[in-house]
Order: C-alpha cells, then structure tokens, then sequence
C-alpha cells in the first residue's frame, strides 16, 4: 500500500511539471516552457535589441519570453504550430498595451513564408533546429541577427573551430554564412518540464556581404570530406564510392558545359543547406550510374585509374593530400573547392 501511495504522489508531481494555466506541455512539439525569469532577462539583454526593432520569435509557448520582447521592441511577430499557445499568448497579451505590438502567426514556421524581421530571439523545439537555423540563413533580406536556444551539443557543434572534437559539416557550412559565438550556459531545471539535455544560447550573425561560392557546390565538397573527417583527405577520395560520383559529375559537366544547366543562379542554393538536418549521416549520395549509357565513349569508359590520378594528383598539388577535414579551416576548404571547380571537378547533387 505505502509503495502504491508513493507511485501516486510522484505521479502527480510530474503531471504537474507539465501544466500551465489548464495547458498539458506535448514533449513531441518540444514544449519545454523557460521558467526562470532571469535567463529570460538575460537573453533580451544579449541580444541587443533597438526600440525600433521588429522581432520575429519562433515558438512563443505561453508568451514568457514574448512579454520581455515587447517591453523594448517596436514590434513582435510571433509563429506558434501549436493554436492552445496561440490563444493562451493572445490572452495575456490582451487589454495590455502591447497587444498592437504583437502579431501572432498560427503555423510550421519551417512551411511559413518569414516576414520582414530585424532580430529573431527563439527557444525553439530542438527537433527543427538544423532546417531553422538554415532557413533563417536563406532568408532575404538580410537581418542583425539571431539570438536561439538549441539543445547544448548542436550549439557547441555551431561554434566548433578546426580541431575541435565537434568539429563538423554543420559548423563548417554555418560558419560560411555566419558568425557565430556561445551566449550563455542553460541548465535543464530552467524549464518546465525540464528536457533531458542542457541547452545554450547561440548568436547568429549572418555575415554580409557572403562569400562567392557556389553553395551547392561547397556543400557537395563539404559532405564528401567529412565522410570520415578524421582521415586523410587522400584516403577519402581514393575511395571507390567517392570516386564514382566524382566522376559522375564530371562527365555530366563536360557534357552540359555549353548548356543552359550550367547557369544556374547561385540565389537558389543556400535553400538545400537545410539538408543539413542530420549531421551524423555521411551517406554519399549520387553515386548511380542510371543515367550513363549516353554519356559514355570508349575512351572515357578506359578511363578509371588515370580518373583517380587525376583526383589524386589535384589534392597533392594542392598540399592537401595528407591533410583531415578535421582540422581546415574555411579559407582552406575555399581553396580546394577552387583548385577542384578550376580543374574541371565539380560536387553539386
Ligand atoms: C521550447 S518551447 C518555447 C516556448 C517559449 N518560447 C518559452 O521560451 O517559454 C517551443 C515552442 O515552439 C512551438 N513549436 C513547436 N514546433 C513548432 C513549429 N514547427 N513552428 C512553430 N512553433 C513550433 C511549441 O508549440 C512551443 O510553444
């Protein structure tokens, strides 16, 4: 009986963790509410928010954060998937001075066209945190910045440098659109319900103007060198698989050179970044040989060692034969993209 009265009670508790104001929190919409009123203090301040500033907040919730915004902003628009959060926010904000300085757009802010914004202050659900942060990045026109809560490990992977054990294609490709610099430490116990992982606070400043590069095509390198990044970049690209859809493209590029395709604007391109989502898989892709047969010749299908060579012989000449993804930095990663492009070898899916 005693164990029966005790499972109860700790029961209840927890149940209790996840209400506010009649609202049950879904864990599967990332609803972890920020309870500290301080660390909502604290992330206004950092972001360096003007009076004349139009904020876009991504999932206001029960409105925590909304409510500081709009004491030192010209104006808030707030997108909200969930519509209980949506009418709780409109609630609270109603009768209050505020209530003119804040429009609330119900919807997935990944499906939302995004609005004019000068800041974006967020805490996000952790699951859309990859696709936001590029979908903010593709954004036009460009805006200060981004102020956004991830979970500890995606943001400790936004900010990593060459050599740093987390370095990865995620920090690499944000880091070529953005500054981007740790804010501030958040335990789990600042949110109700607390979420199993610890969180930060990141600053995204998308640099202006960007580097010329084809985003695509920086991708495609990107994704193939960081197949293993902690192995040689020659031992990579003698691989079979790495080869293969190098020189895939390399022939449907030889055969387009003259055509349209070839002209593409680069505008487009930052939108796949979003692919990006999940960092781990280094699955490479485009490495079907489908659609050949009208492009190959006799010399061309003699041609698979001399191909390597090739590729081989870039790298060393370039002094990257012997050197990990690991451990470049972006400058490097601009020059072997140009030593490649300039040669003829090219990475876009
Ligand atoms: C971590 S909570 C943050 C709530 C509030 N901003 C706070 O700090 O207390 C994330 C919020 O994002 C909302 N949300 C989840 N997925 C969303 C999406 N795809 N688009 C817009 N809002 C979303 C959730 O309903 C929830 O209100």
């Amino acid at each position: 009986m005693a164990g029966g009265k005790e499972r109860k009670s700790k029961h209840t508790a927890a149940a209790g963790q996840r209400f506010q104001g009649g609202i049950q929190f879904l864990k599967t919409k990332g609803q972890h509410i920020l309870k500290n009123p301080l660390i909502v203090q604290s992330i206004v301040q950092k972001a360096g928010l003007k009076s004349t500033d139009i904020v876009l907040e991504i999932g206001p919730g029960t409105g925590n954060l909304t409510m500081k915004l709009l004491e030192v902003v010209k104006k808030v628009i707030a997108v909200e998937l969930d519509p209980r959060m949506v009418l709780e926010l409109q609630r609270r904000v109603q009768g209050t001075s505020y209530s003119s300085h804040l429009q609330v757009i119900q919807g997935d802010i990944l499906k939302t066209q995004l609005p004019y914004f000068d800041v974006c202050v967020a805490n996000i659900p952790y699951q859309i945190s990859s696709p936001i942060t590029f979908k903010l990045l593709s954004h036009r026109p460009i805006f200060r910045c981004a102020i956004i809560m991830f979970q500890r490990e995606f943001a400790m992977r936004l900010v990593a440098r060459p050599g740093d054990p987390l370095f990865c294609r995620l920090s690499v490709n944000t880091q070529l659109l953005a500054r981007v610099s740790h804010l501030l430490k958040v335990g789990k116990n600042n949110f109700r319900p607390p979420p199993k992982v610890d969180s930060s606070v990141v600053r995204i400043e998308p640099k202006h103007p960007l580097p010329s590069v084809s985003f695509k095509e920086w991708d495609g390198l990107i994704r193939l060198c960081f197949n293993r990044k902690n192995k040689t970049l020659g031992a990579i690209f003698r691989q079979k698989t790495v080869l293969s859809s190098i020189e895939k493209r390399y022939r449907t590029h030889q055969s387009l050179q003259d055509s349209e395709q070839m002209q593409k604007l680069d505008g487009e391109d930052i939108v796949m970044l979003g692919d990006v989502s999940n960092d781990t898989s280094m699955a490479i892709e485009g490495c079907d040989y489908q659609d050949m047969d009208t492009l190959e010749d006799e010399a061309d299908l003699q041609a698979p060692s001399s191909f390597k060579d090739k590729v081989l012989g870039i790298l060393k000449e370039g002094g990257f034969e012997d050197k990990r993804s690991s451990k470049l930095t972006q400058d490097d990663f601009l020059r072997l993209l140009d030593i490649f492009n300039n040669a003829g070898f090219f990475f876009a899916s």
